[in-house]
């Protein structure tokens, strides 16, 4: 079959991984994981160590062959690409670097290695915001200088697909904000960003979308807001007790807030402030505080993943 690799102008290659699985052994590391990921976009790959991201990357980039399903980049799989590094670029593992090389060097290595055209080196080292370093011995860099360069590395082929495993990794806030920057110019293009993390709050800025995986089982996809849950009203007073006994009597679902402390808080799901004011007025509850509520994102996740786990837990 002839194979035909879009002009990379076009960009916009979508992921796609149809009941994926892969045993280690004994060990299910990934478990029949369906979903897309769209061009354009940056989508957040989400779950705590061990949940299966890694494997997942890898078979994405046919360095582990699944044991059963697919996994295909604009409709193809890996294998099958006619000039794969020109199409995904991928940055698996920050650390691995010859630490006497430059960052000019290394990527010098990598053009040799993956047989790819050096007149992009500048272009990418400027990219990364590496140009004043680019002749500096990778030894001496930071972790976040180190994060940067496995970026760069990963746009040596100008690929429309990019697989980051914890790019985020250690990066303090400045170089958050500019990864963030990094990955929304290259969706911009009509690129594919997939970024894996097991911290949501380090990503939240940066994704559009989010993948979540629980002990390699599909836990939740979808926007980055699918994630803000159900919108409620909070409420504090000194006698929490009777506004529950009010609020669940008037057939509200009440859920224990955030604070703890002298004077705790609980969230009134699907309710608005006026609601829950006037039944807590009618049963002449004390009130210190009545707002409206979005569930913090990174709770939720938090949530959604011990939720899968405990199934999984139950289901052995
Ligand atoms: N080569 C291997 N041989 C045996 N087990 C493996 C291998 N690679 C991964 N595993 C197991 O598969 C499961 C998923 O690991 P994986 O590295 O994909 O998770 P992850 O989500 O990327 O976690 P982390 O963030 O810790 O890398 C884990 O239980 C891990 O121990």
């Amino acid at each position: 079959m002839e194979q035909i690799d879009a002009p990379s102008d076009l960009r916009g290659r979508r992921l796609e991984l149809s009941g994926l699985t892969k045993w280690f052994g004994s060990v299910k590391a990934v478990d029949d994981l369906s979903f897309a990921v769209e061009p354009g976009r940056v989508t957040g790959f989400l779950g705590p160590n061990g949940a299966g991201k890694t494997t997942t990357l890898r078979m994405l980039l046919g360095l582990l062959t699944p044991t059963s399903g697919t996994a295909t980049i604009g409709g193809q799989s890996y294998a099958s690409l006619r000039d794969p590094l020109r199409v995904v670029g991928a940055g698996l593992d920050g650390s691995s670097f010859h630490p006497g090389r430059t960052a000019r060097n290394h990527l010098r290595w990598m053009c040799a290695s993956g047989g790819l055209d050096q007149g992009r080196i500048d272009e990418v080292l400027t990219l990364a915001g590496l140009t004043g370093a680019a002749d500096r011995r990778v030894g001496g860099y930071s972790l976040g200088m180190r994060q940067r360069l496995t970026l760069g590395g990963a746009m040596l082929g100008d690929p429309d697909v990019l697989l980051l495993d914890e790019p985020a990794n250690g990066l303090d806030p400045e170089g958050i904000a500019w990864l963030r920057g990094y990955l929304r110019h290259l969706t911009a293009e009509g690129r594919t960003v997939l970024v894996s993390s097991h911290v949501l709050s380090e990503v939240q800025q940066t994704v559009d979308d989010v993948v979540i995986l629980a002990r390699g089982r599909l836990v939740h996809t979808g926007p980055l807001e699918s994630l803000s849950g159900e919108p409620g009203v909070t409420v504090r007073s000194p006698d929490l007790a009777r506004a529950r006994d009010a609020l669940t009597a008037a057939g509200w679902r009440v859920e224990e807030g955030a604070a703890a402390g002298p004077d705790p808080e609980l969230v009134v799901r699907g309710a608005a402030t006026g609601q829950v004011g006037d039944i807590l007025h009618a049963a002449n509850v004390p009130l210190h505080l009545l707002a409206p509520t979005h569930q913090d994102l990174e709770t939720t996740f938090l949530r959604m993943v011990s939720d899968a786990e405990r199934a999984v837990e139950v289901g052995r």
